[in-house]
């Protein structure tokens, strides 16, 4: 498959992804985004910002370098790029694409219950066998960042480097998750969601029970290596 195949297949992929964020009601109006990278090469697709997600189509996907600059082609050919501008998170899913370089997708979204506790820079503790199999522990907080620089990016990548969480809740901002691709971010942010809503309502009830490391180290090997097909 050439490059122009790859990019319109990824192009493809990302806008049909913004259908799950709205799907699992993990957005309003324009406030969330997915991008991909371009395996093997030093290229993203990203959103353009502020289109709504019902005028979405895959030719308005931004492909972008890894410092968010937009490319249209090169020397193997044009995939063009719309008149658009790209997601105003763009710095911050280029910034982990070059410093994490297993991941190969980035997801942003404002859901309510994960951004409560981001709002609190409280992280979720792993009181949830569900938070074990995907997360390996609890949620982190990352730092409170400015929007349009590498400062969320620096915060996203100094947060999870060290951690099995695929998602970090971004201070007073919101949930960042990440991937081996793009469907597989969007998956996190849609457990991240979850996990967050029932922490929350559990600790309405009461103090949650936590679970034991060596019981959350068994549930992700589990889930990681062995769950579905
Ligand atoms: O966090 C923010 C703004 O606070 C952004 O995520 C926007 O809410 C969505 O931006 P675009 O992707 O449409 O530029």
């Amino acid at each position: 498959m050439s490059l122009v195949e790859t990019i319109a297949r990824i192009r493809g992929e990302v806008c049909a992804l913004h259908a799950e964020l709205t799907r699992y009601e993990l957005v309003v109006w324009t406030a969330g985004n997915v991008s991909a990278r371009v395996p093997g090469q030093e290229l993203m697709v990203i959103k353009p910002s502020g289109v709504s997600y019902n005028d979405l189509t895959p030719e308005q996907m931004v492909v972008t370098d890894l410092h968010g600059q937009p490319v249209n082609g090169d020397a193997t050919g044009e995939w063009g790029n719309p008149p658009l501008s790209p997601s105003s998170d763009t710095a911050a899913h280029a910034y982990v694409y070059r410093h994490m370089p297993d991941v190969g997708g980035v997801v942003h979204t404002h859901s309510t219950y994960a951004t409560a506790w981001a709002a609190r820079g409280e992280s979720i503790p792993c009181v949830l066998t569900m938070m074990g199999d995907e997360f390996g522990g609890s949620i982190p907080v990352g730092p409170f960042a400015l929007i349009g620089d590498d400062s969320i990016g620096q915060g996203i990548v100094e947060t999870l480097k060290n951690s099995s969480s695929p998602a970090v809740l971004m201070q007073n901002h919101g949930p960042f998750t990440i991937g081996k691709d793009a469907r597989s971010a969007v998956k996190a942010a849609v457990m991240c969601e979850e996990v967050a809503r029932t922490v929350h309502i559990s600790r309405q009830l009461g103090e949650p029970i936590p679970i034991d490391q060596g019981h959350i180290d068994s549930l992700y090997a589990r889930y990681q290596n062995v769950y579905g097909q």
